[in-house]
């Protein structure tokens, strides 16, 4: 089976273009910002909706409306959706079919993780040639071990999709974890060593794999100090916190480096506070868009 790229080349099939090139090429098109698509109980009340699947849908949609062709991706996360069952499910397999349709890349947040037998499942569920609703991308967690995403990081690639694993997160807690020390390595550099094994050939070809990170945008220095090297794992970053966390392109530039052009900033509740007008909306999310373009270009 076929799929088509943001460009609507084909995805699967010999010769068609990595994720990590199509991210590159969204970014460089429409600026390094991830839309983030939350429907938080609290934002769907604020802007005037009822909390159900009915306002659900409303939320979601106007988002497509106002994000679609105008941010490098899209992430919905995953939990705000599930929260109402099927019905729920439904709605966010409309918003990725829709994102699609709009040649608008779209990363879903959901997380996964588990034992490899279980991961190619979820693997197949998220990233499959038979996915209802296929991502470009999934966030997927590496603390059952890196390894333990093989099935997922496989499929990923011969399907043209790509993954962010979670390498350093914005939440204060991540580092206890994270920066933790095993066999003279933190954990986060391992994630990061396991990532540069997979993206080695796009490395060669001077692209970006399609193993990604996530590294907070609020993770100050830690990047530098526990000696990440970005730039050699050829990885793309997905950094959330930036907005509503206090991430800023000065603290991109701090944090990244010399990997810079390789993050993809993601913001959620700032953008989705100017809501629900899809205007208003899309015109903040082509501002914030700009301007982030601008100040780390
Ligand atoms: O994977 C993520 O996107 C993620 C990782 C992380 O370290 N921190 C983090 O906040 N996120 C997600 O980013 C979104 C919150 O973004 P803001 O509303 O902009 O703060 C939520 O969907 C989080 O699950």
């Amino acid at each position: 089976m076929t799929d088509t790229n943001v460009a609507g080349a084909a995805v699967t099939g010999p010769g068609a273009p990595g994720f990590g090139p199509r991210l590159q090429a969204a970014m460089r098109r429409h600026g390094p910002l991830c839309a983030g698509l939350d429907p938080h109980r609290a934002l769907i009340e604020q802007w005037g909706l009822t909390y159900d699947v009915a306002g659900l849908e409303r939320f979601a949609l106007t988002c497509v409306e106002a994000y679609a062709g105008r941010v490098a991706a899209v992430k919905p996360q995953s939990a705000f959706f599930e929260v109402f069952g099927s019905r729920g499910i439904a709605v966010l397999e409309r918003v990725l079919h829709d994102l699609r349709d709009a040649e608008t890349l779209t990363i879903l947040d959901a997380k996964r993780g588990d034992i490899g037998s279980t991961m190619t499942a979820y693997a197949e569920a998220f990233l499959g040639p038979h996915a209802v609703a296929p991502a470009d991308a999934l966030t997927v967690s590496p603390y059952l071990g890196y390894e333990s995403l093989r099935p997922a990081i496989d499929l990923a690639a011969q399907s043209g999709r790509g993954l962010f694993v979670l390498a350093l997160t914005s939440n204060p807690e991540g580092s206890s974890v994270q920066h933790a020390v095993h066999a003279g390595r933190s954990v986060a550099a391992s994630v990061v060593e396991g990532a540069r094994g997979d993206n080695a050939e796009a490395h060669l070809r001077g692209e970006l794999g399609h193993v990604g990170l996530v590294i907070g945008a609020t993770v100050g220095d830690a990047v530098e100090r526990l000696g990440l090297d970005l730039v050699r794992a050829a990885t793309p970053v997905l950094a959330p916190g930036f907005g509503a966390q206090g991430g800023t392109a000065d603290s991109l530039a701090a944090t990244f480096g010399p990997a810079l052009d390789q993050v993809l900033a993601s913001s959620s509740r700032e953008l989705l506070a100017e809501g629900p007008d899809p205007s208003r909306l899309a015109a903040r999310t082509s501002w914030v868009a700009g301007a982030l373009a601008e100040a780390v270009g």
